[in-house]
């Protein structure tokens, strides 16, 4: 009967009869079959638009209907209500005062009928899940429990089901939340037959602002214990390859990237080229922007290792404080915050080559324990106890006068003498100017394609201003001057004038009558002028450097050396 139509025949066609036309249309399960018109009324005009509804005119006709469920008599006529009593069978005969009843009764089923849908749903999911659930009434009566809650504690459900959960476990999460109307979060507890430990949250059910009774979903503590460490272990593998792959450095240059055809750095090439290919240490001289790290690349790049990591550490950059947990690693709990242990990079450098540059900015307590990683191969965590043996090959870098520091007690002898197995001093750029051209031709190559230009070359005169500088800052102020000009330049052949208007250098410098001193002093005064313009700050000295192009650390050795930081630029 659910799932058929109701056939319903409605007496009349005046007003009464077209009200309960107008309720019962809408209910799907009812289908208004047919009208009498037993009085020869006229139908209204939207009742002949409607669809499949058949109209008599004779009550005789009512015998004939098919299916017929329900008649509705809408007209209070007694020889009507005589004729009906005549009908026989399954057919009701309601009056029109009881349909408001039967549509409400219709309606409620249909209300009545989603619920049903919406509780498989649920006991489909409750049926499923891993969780155990339980649910009280407010009166603390157990009302239901999942087919988990039976196989994490061991006690059948009709054990259960019936009982007062304020008295079978009151210590628990759902009898918490029903006497506080409160939610639990993270409860750990003992339960039932199998006396387990389980986690478990409830909360109160509220309904209209009233409480209602109160659910908990828990499982078994070991079960959450086992995830969370899987979990945990997952993360700090994660973390530990991030942290890896944030560090390995891609070696990015071969010898080939290093430009120039003087015999000064080819000399160089040579050595380095040679050296490569042994495990030997290197140790590279020069100063800032030379190409020190250049060849550290091209080192490693021919060497055995090229597949190994390539790591790059700068001294200067790091914290002295830090610098050994850096170079190291720390154990956990080695100091307050190392909640992980963490890889140095002598381990991530493990196979590879390391690259130590600023080497001259290394405290000389740490300049031992190098001494001995690089004598055994081997060292300890921060805060470890463990040995860790390596191979790795060392490449350090430095602008400084190691052998000046040595006298005044500021390097290890013996430190250096292990770094210099091969000793590669590579000689500043106003030594070998006849790079210039090849370096200069290299880079309008490289910008072109950086910046989208079509610039051919330089002109005659504006070669001349490059040889006649002495370029402190070399191959990397070489790089900036030119990217510079090409910014802002848009002719083919970039002149001495687009040089002497874009490039601060050119334009502080006076063309002639400079007056001869000694480059030191000139670095000095360039320096003091820098700083003046952009203070005596970290901010300042950073901007300084950078209009100086030359690094920070190379800024501060300078300030170091010229003792300027005391006096009252
Ligand atoms: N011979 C060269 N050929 C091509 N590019 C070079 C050459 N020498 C240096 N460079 C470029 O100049 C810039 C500075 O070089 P690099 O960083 O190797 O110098 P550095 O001596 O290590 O400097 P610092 O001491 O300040 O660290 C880089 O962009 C590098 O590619």
């Amino acid at each position: 009967m659910l799932n058929n139509r109701i056939k319903v025949a409605i007496i009349g066609i005046g007003d009464d009869a077209i009200s309960v036309y107008n309720l019962l249309k809408n209910l799907k399960d009812i289908e208004v079959a047919s009208f009498f018109n037993i009085y020869d009324e006229i139908l209204p005009s939207n009742l002949l638009k409607e669809n499949n509804i058949v109209f008599h005119n004779s009550l005789d006709k009512i015998f004939r209907i098919n299916g017929l469920d329900i008649v509705i008599n809408a007209v209070k006529d007694t020889k009507v209500e005589e004729k009906l009593k005549q009908i026989r069978g399954n057919v009701s005969i309601i009056e029109t005062g009881s349909v408001n009843l039967m549509v409400r009764l219709f309606q409620e089923k249909q209300e009545l009928l989603k619920i049903k849908g919406i509780q498989g749903e649920l006991s489909t999911i409750l049926n499923s899940i891993q969780e155990a659930v339980e649910v009280a009434g407010k009166d603390g009566v157990i009302k239901y429990l999942n087919p988990a809650f039976v196989r994490v504690t061991g006690i059948p459900a009709e054990e259960r089901i019936g009982k007062n959960v304020l008295e079978a476990s009151p210590d628990g999460a759902l009898a918490m939340a029903l006497r506080t109307g409160k939610n639990v979060f993270g409860h750990r507890t003992k339960v039932g037959g199998s006396n387990a430990e389980v986690i478990s949250n409830a909360s109160p059910i509220i309904i209209d602002g009233s409480l209602e009774g109160a659910v908990v979903v828990f499982q078994h503590f070991t079960d959450v214990m086992k995830l969370m460490d899987e979990l945990k272990q997952r993360t700090s593998q994660i973390e530990n390859l991030s942290d890896k792959f944030g560090q390995v450095t891609t070696c990015k240059y071969g010898f080939s990237d290093i430009i120039g055809e003087s015999n000064e750095l080819k000399k160089c090439m040579q050595l380095a080229e040679k050296s490569a290919r042994s495990n030997t240490t290197v140790l590279l001289l020069g100063e800032s922007g030379t190409g020190k790290e250049l060849f550290a690349h091209a080192i490693h790049h021919v060497s055995s290792r090229r597949e190994k990591p390539f790591i790059k550490v700068n001294c200067a950059a790091i914290p002295e404080n830090l610098l050994e947990s850096e170079f190291f690693g720390y154990a956990k709990g080695a100091f307050t915050g190392a909640v992980k242990s963490k890889i140095g990079k002598f381990e991530l450098a493990n196979g590879g080559t390391i690259f130590l540059d600023e080497i001259g900015d290394m405290n000389l307590a740490l300049q031992g324990k190098l001494l001995r990683v690089l004598q055994e191969m081997e060292f300890e965590k921060v805060g470890g106890n463990q040995t860790i043996h390596v191979d790795v090959r060392v490449v350090a870098a430095t602008n400084r006068n190691l052998r000046e520091m040595i006298r005044n007690g500021n390097f290890r002898e013996d430190l250096y003498y292990r770094l210099n197995v091969v000793e590669i001093t590579i000689p500043p750029l106003r030594l070998r100017k006849d790079d210039l051209p090849e370096l200069v031709d290299n880079l309008i190559v490289k910008l072109n394609r950086k910046l989208g230009k079509k610039v051919q070359g330089i002109s005659k005169d504006a070669e001349e201003i490059l040889y006649s500088y002495d370029w402190p800052g070399n191959v990397r102020e070489l790089e900036n001057v030119v990217e510079r000009v090409m910014v802002t330049v848009d002719d083919e052949v970039l002149k001495k004038k687009h040089f002497v208007q874009h490039v601060s250098q050119f334009k502080a410098l006076p063309e002639k009558d400079i007056d001869l001193m000694p480059i030191e002093q000139m670095e000095q005064l360039l320096i003091k002028k820098a700083l003046s313009k952009f203070g005596n700050t970290v901010e300042g000295k950073r901007r300084a450097a950078q209009a100086l192009n030359i690094s920070l650390a190379t800024l501060y050795n300078k300030l170091k050396k010229a003792k300027f930081e005391n006096s009252n630029i």
